[in-house]
């Protein structure tokens, strides 16, 4: 049987369910998703030679990562000629292209980042931006929570300079960007003081807000996380705090799935964020016992998130993802969890949704159980399978062979 016809075969299934195939592919193709440009070089950046810093870690050593810009780029483009649909790049602010001379990151000006615009104009990619908070001697002990004011100002002018550029990203590209801030700021052990800290971040946040910006063109969000590597006992930026100031503020929050608690869960967070904001950003990765960026897989979490996406409305929710293997081959990783975001769409999309809700609310959970597990062995993959071949990327596992012969001549050729 061919793509086309086990697709017929599929379609048939769905329709005695009320899901019509046709409208799922249709909107599925027009759900970006804003691929990290980070997974490519192992969050190296292009400003020289500092270690990785900020309590993150990328372990592994495959070989060919990107060194260069031009490499990086290069990689992007093999990747997302193997992912269907059109989709959103992110940058960090460590990736500026310095064309005539270094500068430091408060002095950092859209210049810096016109190669990226240029290489996201020719391709019709949105983009969306990260001020850098981490590798740097000026973050070795906290940045915008700093208790020196000369480092505290420092951040904040790279705030604001990320600002005008997330503004020039979205004026250029004619779409808005999402300019995300993480700090890694935090302490190993019990702090004497808790709230010291948190007030110099409020006020640092208050004076990059304060610079002003389009908030049609730029969507600002605050990430929170429970401790990083380093800061197990403190983290400034917690949850709590970004809630409360995202929604005094006016901005977003974004929730990255690897910054809770173990049994906490952001499927569960979206609905409740939903009902207080027009939007919510996400980070989703894979936190493998702690937050250690494993590729996403099509796993229950990600399903369940993509659910709750997909009853949200996808328009309300700034999708993004965060990981970063280099113990396996990095254009693959981007490229497994960039189809299994999508392929758990796909399943959310595939659902009776309406008729579940109704189930629900009548509280006939017994069919709801039957239903639920049931679905869970229709026929999504052929439905995938041709939802790859419409938007002229390889179906199933076929995509491998490009990235194996992209690594012999060319990622190997590296070292
Ligand atoms: C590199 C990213 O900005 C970083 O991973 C941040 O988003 C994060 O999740 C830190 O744990
Ligand atoms: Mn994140």
């Amino acid at each position: 049987m061919t793509v086309e016809e086990r697709y017929e075969a599929a379609k048939e299934s769905y329709r005695n369910i009320g899901v019509d195939t046709d409208q799922v592919l249709e909107n599925l193709k027009n759900v970006p998703i804003s691929m990290h440009c980070w997974q490519g070089d192992d969050v190296a950046g292009f400003e020289g030679e500092g270690a990785l810093s900020g309590g993150i870690q990328a372990t592994g050593n495959y070989p060919g990562k990107a060194r260069t810009p031009k490499e990086l780029m290069e990689d992007i483009d093999k990747a997302m000629s193997l992912i269907p649909g059109k989709h959103r790049l992110n940058l960090h602010a460590s990736y500026a292209v310095f064309e005539d001379g270094f500068v430091d990151r408060d002095a950092l000006e859209p210049k810096h980042f016109k190669k990226w615009v240029e290489f996201a104009k020719k391709r019709g990619l949105g983009l969306d931006f990260n001020p850098t908070y981490f590798s740097h001697p000026k973050a070795e002990e906290a940045t915008l929570s700093s208790e020196n004011e000369e480092i505290r100002q420092f951040w904040i002018r790279h705030g604001q300079a990320c600002l005008r550029i997330s503004e020039y990203f979205a004026e250029e590209l004619g779409t808005p960007c999402t300019m995300n801030i993480w700090i890694p700021d935090g302490f190993k052990d019990i702090p004497s003081d808790r709230k010291a800290p948190r007030a110099r971040l409020k006020d640092s946040l208050d004076q990059i807000l304060a610079a002003g910006y389009d908030k049609e063109k730029v969507n600002v969000a605050v990430e929170s996380k429970v401790f990083g590597i380093g800061m197990e006992s403190y983290t400034v930026g917690s949850h709590e705090f970004y809630m409360n100031y995202a929604a005094k503020n006016d901005i977003l929050c974004l929730l990255d799935n690897g910054h809770y608690h173990p049994t906490e869960v952001v499927s569960d967070k979206i609905s409740s964020m939903l009902l207080f904001s027009d939007k919510v950003a996400l980070h989703v990765t894979r936190p493998v016992r702690w937050d250690s960026d494993h590729v996403v897989l099509l796993d229950d979490e990600t399903k369940e998130i993509a659910k709750e996406i997909v009853m949200s409305g996808t328009e309300h929710v700034l999708l993004a993802l965060d990981f970063f293997d280099a113990s396996i081959n990095r254009i693959s990783a981007w490229v497994v969890g960039m189809r299994n975001m999508q392929k758990a769409l796909l399943t959310a999309m595939l659902r009776p949704n309406e008729k579940l809700k109704g189930l629900q609310e009548n509280r006939e959970f017994t069919e709801l159980m039957v239903m639920q597990e049931e679905l869970k062995l229709y026929p999504a993959g052929d439905v995938w399978n041709y939802f790859c071949e419409i938007n002229g990327v390889p179906a199933k596992e076929d995509w491998f062979q490009e990235v194996k012969a992209y690594e012999n001549n060319i990622l190997l050729k590296r070292d």
